[in-house]
């Protein structure tokens, strides 16, 4: 209902600079380049996603924001603080990936002890509650499904009341139910002012949550742009069909920009606001097996190497 929300503000850091700002950051193992020399500055109140395939470098900058990673250069500053100063003045809220937790401890104990490592944490009652999991309270840990403990690791991040929250691919392993309310969440963490890092393969997450999306590949930052002008990079859609037209029959169908075939199966890249299935149906009635895929993290990674778009 959100009438009962507290204005949770006591946290707020006195500094009025940028949320977190990379200058120059770069950070290598042995010879593996994991970040190249990357400035960036995150405002108080943004959701940023950083968005990438695996191994590109999203793990290790994340980590470098927690002060988990010392850069191999570059400055790293969250509030205006060197991150382990703000993660140790209760500024920060990690949600990693792997987490040890106790199993034989119930939901609302696990909650309670890590809120009492905190000098102003939220209500018990309240982090349950924000995490989903009040009717998981009296559980144990070791009795929860891999989705639920996602949301104990979520509730654990946030109970110190952080003005930031970090989170390693916080929905990987959820259901497209869980991940939508999780997403209701996240846009209410920033309703008072937080500021949310994560991290995510899905471009459906980053377009779905995020008010800037960072791209990064292979260590390098390629794009920085909000979910609208990313996809209109990538204004394409994936049609697949089974039919008797030919290529140069489906070429000619607007907004058809490529033709692949595969065995049986034709494969057709389409202008993503093109509406073509009556436009088939009217050439072949008969067509079968036909599915649209929208875009995907593929196309955006292929929009941003070749910048005239896809083509025939
Ligand atoms: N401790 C380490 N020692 C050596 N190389 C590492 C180490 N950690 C990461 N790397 C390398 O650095 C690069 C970036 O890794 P990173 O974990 O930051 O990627 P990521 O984008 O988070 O990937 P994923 O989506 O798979 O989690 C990869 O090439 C990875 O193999």
């Amino acid at each position: 209902m959100g009438l009962h929300r507290q204005p949770t503000r006591a946290w707020t850091p006195a500094y009025a600079g940028p949320a977190i700002e990379l200058q120059e950051v770069h950070r290598r193992y042995g010879s593996i380049q994991a970040l190249q020399p990357t400035s960036l500055s995150i405002h108080r109140g943004e959701v940023v996603a950083l968005l990438g395939p695996n191994g590109a470098g999203k793990s290790t900058l994340v980590n470098m924001v927690l002060g988990l990673l010392a850069p191999t250069g570059g400055a790293v500053k969250v509030f205006g603080q060197s991150p382990l100063e703000a993660a140790h003045r209760i500024h920060t809220g990690a949600m990693m990936q792997q987490v040890h937790l106790a199993a034989n401890l119930r939901v609302s104990e696990l909650v309670e002890l890590f809120s009492s490592y905190y000098p102003a944490p939220l209500k018990v009652a309240d982090t349950l509650e924000r995490a989903g999991l009040t009717a998981l309270a009296g559980r144990t840990y070791r009795q929860l499904s891999g989705g639920q403990r996602q949301r104990v690791r979520f509730a654990l991040a946030l109970c110190g009341d952080p003005a930031l929250m970090v989170m390693d691919e916080p929905t990987v392993a959820l259901d497209t139910e869980t991940r939508r309310a999780f997403w209701m969440e996240v846009r209410r963490l920033v309703d008072d002012g937080r500021t949310v890092l994560l991290t995510t393969h899905y471009l459906e997450e980053a377009d779905a949550l995020a008010d800037r999306i960072l791209v990064i590949d292979k260590g390098r930052l390629v794009a920085q742009a909000t979910p609208q002008e990313l996809k209109a990079r990538v204004n394409v859609q994936h049609v697949s069909l089974r039919t008797v037209l030919s290529d140069p029959q489906l070429m000619a169908v607007a907004g058809v920009r490529a033709v692949r075939r595969q065995a049986d199966t034709v494969h057709l890249t389409v202008d993503g606001t093109a509406v073509i299935a009556p436009l088939l149906y009217a050439l072949d009635p008969a067509l079968q097996e036909f599915t649209v895929r929208p875009a995907s993290l593929e196309d955006v990674f292929q929009g941003l190497h070749a910048p005239q778009g896809v083509s025939a």
